[in-house]
């Protein structure tokens, strides 16, 4: 038997990587210090992973930013407009390729979520003069590295046809054409990795969703090249995030030694896997979820391990976590302040690892009775806890009556009394919420949290720092105003631990993307608001102007998708008790003057179900729960909606259902692409396509926007169109924001003379 994680998160139990990225990208340290941080990470993680007793340590799986972007610079899959640059070290055209390249002016390559996760990938671009070849010899080193401490590897490498799935092509390339070349590569690095461990793994997630045909097809040739290459190293095919389902036989038949499955996830699949493995073939059983920080239970993981060993006995069994824990924080016992009872429910990344090797022990016959009782009753006092059943909440949701899911007149016919109310000008322009968290910010807070300094001085900062956001707008010429967010540490923490039901970690740090990271509330229990959590904020913003100031508000299903959430109650029922607690929000902020109210849906096609015949029941309910949100106010409120990472095309009648008035979109890393949606689906709202990417520290001209407006106008009726950035600018300095800005402003202007003279 084996014991084994998919990977580790590698961000550090105290963000050093965030810290050292930054300070790197600053000058502030040398690419030699860097390297140094990045080794001690994987050498912590790696001491870890052995310290807890696992049998197999995860290689590769580190980076510096991405593992596909790793991939890329593996592949040598660098787009030309970064240069003929290898990317082998070469940690300069690395960061060009996530961030873009600000002196030469080279935008960055297009980012998106990691399947339905909050984690982002670089997106690779496939173009016909792409030449792949080996490039990195990364993965080759690391594992050396950890052998040379002793550890036993098992290097962890994302599948070819997953990396080939989750690229764009461009210029009439196609990607299969890249097929070949790509195995060839693979197979240099496998048989480069054959001789230092028995395992290697290759992930394999894109076989948890609805496969394209040609991806189907391709899979077991291109997996018995790779196995021919391995020799007798075997080849672990790692399938996480869902069920294999249809593709399960494409596993089966891969001709890899091993195959791993997610039972957190992909429970269901466990009875078809036994029932067709093969007898040579090894199975790693995902138990320890790997995308939550609930407690496993031993007690159910162990029956489950002994009814699999009733089918398949126990010689090729792997015990494992059900996907990288890349997902989850680092290590729990850094959470000093957390309740005492809460924090015996948790487990984060080394808590897991422990609990692998426990779930191995047991099995093996080692009395284990102690970890096993306090396991046990740590899942009794969760269940038992009043704070986790309330029943006027209950009540409230069970007694949710249908019209408090339409506003009170059509689309059509709110509009009009509105015009007259907000007059606003042709290509409306905006921001989407939150301003720069500068030093000064983020380091007032931290001393308001210390008690350093007290609510009266704390909120008087923040009164200041509104009153310039205000006036920063007003100069730059903004049409409507927000108050910048700056009392934001994060759009859902902040919700979090305003409402009931939810509790925080100090340090429960998941990195999104990069140098970022969230610290995910986890709700715990009933969802309910006890008093108003922005109005305070956005009447005093409204007080300073006579233009519309937002309201600002997350909205249900993405404070619930980036949340971690009890696995006790359906998801839709949890996320009914958010958007009740935040539709009394929108009515308050309705109440105090408030004309125009964004609710941000960051996570709303994150949440979408991996696989095509799941996707109507969510949508459904995550529809329901936005219009329950919204559905209560007059019909001169206007109602925003924000989406970021939006590949919309298959919903966009389910977005046109959320029924929001307006809607903003991120579409400026993808050029637009978004827009294809629309041309097929006239969408009936007002739209604001992002125009500025905020991910780039790269300052847009006013020719780039105009460029991207124009392509918008090809699609989106001009009285439609609003002008905004693709997200909010929280991760921007000012020095980048405002001439961003004030380019947004000027292409708005410029755009406004034009139609006004092209269509008088
Ligand atoms: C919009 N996005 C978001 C996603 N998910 C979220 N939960 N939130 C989002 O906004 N997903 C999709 C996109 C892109 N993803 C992200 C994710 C994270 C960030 C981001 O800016 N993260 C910040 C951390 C934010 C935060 O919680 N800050 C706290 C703590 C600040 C802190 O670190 N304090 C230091 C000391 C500071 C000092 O003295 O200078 C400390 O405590 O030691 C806060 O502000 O209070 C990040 O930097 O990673 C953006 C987009
Ligand atoms: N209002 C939020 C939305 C981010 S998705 C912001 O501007 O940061
Ligand atoms: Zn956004």
């Amino acid at each position: 038997m084996e014991t084994h994680v998919l990977g580790f998160p590698r961000i550090g139990v105290n963000r050093e990587l965030k810290t050292a990225l930054e300070r790197y990208w600053k000058g502030a340290i040398s690419e030699t210090e860097l390297l140094a941080v990045g080794d001690e990470l994987k050498k912590r993680h790696w001491r870890v992973q052995q310290e807890s007793g696992l049998s197999l340590v995860a290689t590769g799986d580190f980076s510096f930013y991405d593992q596909v972007l790793d991939t890329i610079a593996m592949l040598g899959a660098i787009p030309e407009r970064f240069g003929r640059n290898d990317g082998n070290g070469n940690l300069v055209a690395y960061f060009h390729m996530a961030r873009g390249n600000v002196i030469e002016n080279t935008p960055a390559m297009e980012m998106t979520k990691w399947f339905d996760s909050n984690y982002h990938y670089i997106v690779p671009e496939f173009t016909p003069s792409l030449s792949i070849h080996l490039a990195s010899e990364k993965i080759i080193e690391e594992t050396r590295h950890a052998i040379s401490l002793g550890y036993r590897p098992k290097p962890v490498l994302l599948g070819p046809i997953t990396f080939l799935c989750l690229g764009k092509e461009y210029d009439g390339a196609k990607r299969w054409d890249k097929l070949d070349d790509i195995t060839t590569v693979y197979c240099e690095v496998i048989r480069k990795l054959a001789p230092l461990c028995d395992w290697v793994q290759i992930d394999e997630p894109i076989l948890c969703t609805d496969l394209p045909e040609v991806a189907s097809s391709v899979f077991i040739p291109t997996y018995q090249t790779l196995k021919a290459a391995a020799g007798s190293s075997k080849l672990l095919l790692a399938t996480y995030f869902g069920e294999l389902r249809e593709n399960l036989n494409l596993a089966l038949e891969s001709g890899c030694d091993g195959l791993h499955i997610d039972l957190a996830q992909g429970k269901g699949q466990l009875n078809m896997v036994l029932g067709q493995i093969p007898d040579t073939m090894w199975l790693s059983l995902g138990i320890v979820a790997g995308r939550n920080i609930w407690k496993t239970d031993l007690r159910s993981s162990l029956d489950l391990l002994q009814s699999v060993e009733k089918r398949i006995g126990r010689d090729r069994l792997m015990i494992a976590s059900s996907c990288s824990l890349l997902h989850v924080p680092v290590d729990l016992s850094h959470e000093t302040e957390l309740d005492q009872e809460v924090k015996n429910w948790l487990a984060f990344a080394v808590q897991k690892c422990d609990e692998i090797k426990i779930l191995y022990d047991v099995f093996a016959g080692d009395n284990r009775d102690r970890e096993l009782l306090e396991n046990y009753e740590a899942l009794q006092s969760h269940r038992n806890n009043p704070k986790v059943y309330r029943k006027e909440v209950r009540q409230r949701v069970a007694s949710l009556a249908s019209d408090m899911l339409y506003r009170r007149s059509p689309y059509a016919d709110r509009g009009r009394e509105r015009e007259k109310w907000l007059k606003l000008p042709l290509f409306p322009t905006t921001t989407i919420g939150s301003f720069p968290q500068t030093r000064e910010i983020r380091s007032t807070r931290l001393k308001f949290k210390r008690g350093q300094i007290d609510s009266k001085q704390y909120e008087d900062f923040l009164k200041s720092e509104i009153r310039a956001a205000v006036k920063r707008q007003e100069k730059l010429g903004l049409d409507v105003l927000v108050h910048g967010e700056p009392e934001r540490n994060d759009m859902v923490e902040y919700f979090g631990q305003q409402l009931d039901g939810f509790c925080f970690t100090r340090n429960g740090w998941v990195q999104s993307y990069g140098n970022r990271c969230v610290k995910p509330p986890v709700i715990i229990g009933d969802v309910s608001r006890p008093e108003p959590m922005t109005v305070k904020w956005i009447t005093y913003a409204q007080s300073l102007t006579d233009k519309p100031v937002k309201g600002m508000l997350t909205g249900p299903v993405t404070i619930l998708c980036w949340s971690f959430v009890r696995d006790d109650l359906p998801r839709s029922e949890v996320c009914q008790q958010i958007a009740l607690a935040i539709r009394d929000e929108v009515l308050d902020l309705e109440k105090a003057g408030i004309s125009i109210i964004q609710i941000d849906e960051a996570a709303f096609r994150e949440g979408l179900p991996l696989r095509k015949n799941d996707h109507d029941t969510y949508l459904r309910w995550a529809v329901d729960c936005f219009r329950l949100t919204v559905s209560g106010v007059s019909d001169r409120t206007q109602i925003h909606t924000h989406m970021c990472y939006s590949e919309f095309n298959t919903i966009v009648n389910w977005i046109a259902e959320m029924d929001a008035d307006v809607i903003s979109i991120e579409s400026s890393r993808s050029k637009m692409e978004l827009l294809e949606a629309f041309k097929e689906f006239e969408y009936p709202r007002e739209i604001g396509p992002g125009v500025y990417d905020i991910h780039s520290p790269r300052i847009p001209t006013v020719e780039e926007i105009k460029d991207l407006l124009k392509a918008a106008l090809q699609v989106i009726p001009p009285h439609s169109l609003w002008i905004n950035p693709d997200c909010g600018l929280k991760t921007r300095d000012w020095v980048e924001a405002l001439p961003s800005l004030r380019n947004l402003i000027t292409a708005a202007k410029q755009l406004r003379t034009e139609y006004s003279s092209d269509n008088p």
